[in-house]
């Protein structure tokens, strides 16, 4: 496999594992969830989310997808509560979507595809630094939301209009004042398990978090998002599309539902 890992059919998925062992391992991500087979857990508590605009930074396209960075140094957003114990802190979010509207979300209910899924990347504040609680197994946690097609997204329309700054590969510019919380469904109704991150290096250290309610986004809009790209200036274009990981063995985890 060429250094570099993607998504192409020599550098893909079904070949991380020649450099990332652990793709096969016990806790990988992300997983078909079987609602009929999750746990209601009553135990498990709703999901606090509070996120303040003015800690985002910046946009970027790392040449795997896009995301947006926040200043992660106080607990200024923070998820809390959950299926967690402590405090994490927002990170950055991101997203991964298909060529085409049949497919794109990395997890999948009952084997149906969404176009596109959300993911709000959290840390552990009992570990000194992201970096660090990457490696740790509670260390990470991921909110993920499915994105449907349906009416436009005025809040994804504000990351999509900023795209023309990011088209290429390593490309980043300024982004203020964006809420996050925009982003998310009106119901807060999720399924968890214990995973890992969906792309090298693959770390085993997510609780996932992936809510039952989708998002609406236009196709209009899911056309903007494969106007990126992977390459990098001067290169051969290649559409950023399909940058989604399919679903990994569930080797016997448990996925626990918030709601009956
Ligand atoms: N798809 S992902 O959320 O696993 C993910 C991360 C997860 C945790 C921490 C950092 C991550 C960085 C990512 C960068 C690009 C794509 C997915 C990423
Ligand atoms: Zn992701």
């Amino acid at each position: 496999m060429s250094h570099a890992w993607g998504y192409a059919a020599d550098n893909g998925p079904e070949k991380w594992c020649d450099n990332f062992p652990i793709a096969n391992g016990p806790r990988q991500s992300p997983i078909d969830i079987l609602p009929g087979d999750a746990s209601f857990d009553g135990g498990l508590k709703p999901l606090s989310l509070k996120y303040d605009p003015s800690t985002c930074l910046d946009i970027l396209n790392n040449g795997h997808s896009f995301q947006v960075t926040f200043v992660d140094d106080a607990d200024s957003s923070t998820l809390t509560n959950g299926p967690i114990t402590g405090t994490y802190r927002l990170k950055q979010f991101h997203f991964h979507w298909g060529a085409s509207d049949d497919k794109g979300s990395e997890h999948t209910v009952s084997g149906t595809k969404y176009p596109a899924e959300l993911h709000l990347v959290h840390w552990n504040t009992k570990y000194p630094s992201f970096g660090d609680a990457a490696s740790k197994p509670d260390g990470l946690a991921v909110v993920g939301v499915f994105l449907k097609i349906g009416d436009k997204n005025d809040s994804l329309q504000k990351l999509l209009d900023a795209f023309s700054g990011i088209k290429t590969k390593g490309k980043q510019t300024t982004f203020s004042g964006f809420d996050p919380a925009t982003l998310l469904p009106g119901c807060l109704d999720y399924w968890t398990y214990d995973g890992s991150l969906t792309t090298p290096p693959l770390l085993e250290s997510v609780t996932w978090i992936v809510c039952k309610e989708p998002i609406s986004v236009s196709s209009d809009q899911m056309a903007k998002f494969r106007s990126l790209l992977f390459s990098a200036e001067g290169e051969a274009e290649c559409c950023m599309v399909d940058n989604y990981r399919p679903p990994q063995p569930l080797k016997g985890r448990p996925v626990r539902s918030s709601f009956k």
